[in-house]
């Protein structure tokens, strides 16, 4: 693990592979942290470079005061992919990453070629549900919000599972301001308008069992961007690189195979 010191934070990153190679940026989801990304980092080709990061608030990237807004979590990235002179990548963004993404390739089409919103949409949830929720992990910390928050994001098979530890340990390991702070950075968020104008190649993805972002509110976000496609991924919640990691990394593989031709291959 590496941390980049970008002034007001310093963000925890992994980086793989030859920095010649085609990459890949992987940012996560709230409450999440890159850990996410392990199982499908481990079946993806050598040949691409890979770089997951924990978002500000998150693992172990610092946690500056909330409130945090989008602009904030956009120029992190944007600021990441500077630092470590990424250019041209294939941005894989799950949940509140996937808003980062598309934050991104509205600001820089030349470090995002291409993108996968996972999980995600343009706008998610009302403003008072974001404060309500902030204001219970202010109050009480991430546990009182674990129960809910585990239903929300896996099927029942999997809660019934011995594999649920590890995540449910990774949500309570994320510190309060932080959630709280990506709370407020979602609710000021409505990308409809300006991802309606984006036009790179995007695949969305979308659990059959998500209760946070269904397959419908992914499709109608990735539908805004001309020539898109949408893949489901049977028997996973909002977290399909932790349930169907063989699932994910195939779309993924399918998806770099068809942008390739479209240019993101160096
Ligand atoms: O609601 C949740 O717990 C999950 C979620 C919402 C946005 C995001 O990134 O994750």
């Amino acid at each position: 693990m590496q941390r980049a010191d970008l002034g007001d934070v310093q963000i925890n990153y992994v980086i793989e592979g030859s920095d010649t190679a085609p990459t890949l940026v992987f940012a996560q989801g709230l409450g999440c942290d890159l850990r996410i990304w392990k199982q499908v980092v481990e079946r993806l080709p050598k040949s691409l470079r890979i770089l997951r990061y924990d978002m500000r608030g998150h693992g172990q990237s610092s946690c500056p005061e909330p409130p945090y807004r989008m602009g904030n979590l956009v120029r992190d990235s944007e600021r990441l992919l500077d630092h470590l002179n990424i250019r041209d990548s294939l941005f894989v963004g799950h949940g509140l990453g996937g808003m980062v993404a598309q934050g991104l390739a509205i600001k820089r089409l030349d470090q995002i070629r291409a993108m996968v919103l996972s999980n995600t949409a343009a706008k998610l949830g009302m403003v008072d549900m974001w404060e309500t929720r902030s204001a219970q992990v202010l109050g009480h910390g991430v546990s009182a919000l674990e129960q809910d928050t585990m239903k929300r994001w896996f099927t029942r098979a999997f809660l019934k599972s011995n594999e649920i530890a590890p995540w449910r340990d990774m949500f309570l390991s994320q510190p309060e301001n932080g959630y709280a702070g990506s709370c407020a950075a979602i609710a000021g968020t409505d990308f409809y308008t300006p991802t309606s104008g984006l036009r790179l190649p995007a695949l969305g993805i979308a659990g059959t069992e998500d209760g946070v972002t269904p397959a419908d509110l992914v499709r109608e976000t990735v539908g805004l961007i001309p020539g898109s496609d949408v893949a489901i991924v049977r028997r996973a919640g909002h977290l399909p690189s932790v349930e169907q990691p063989d699932t994910y990394t195939q779309l993924l593989m399918e998806f770099i195979d068809r942008t390739g031709h479209l240019g993101i291959a160096r």
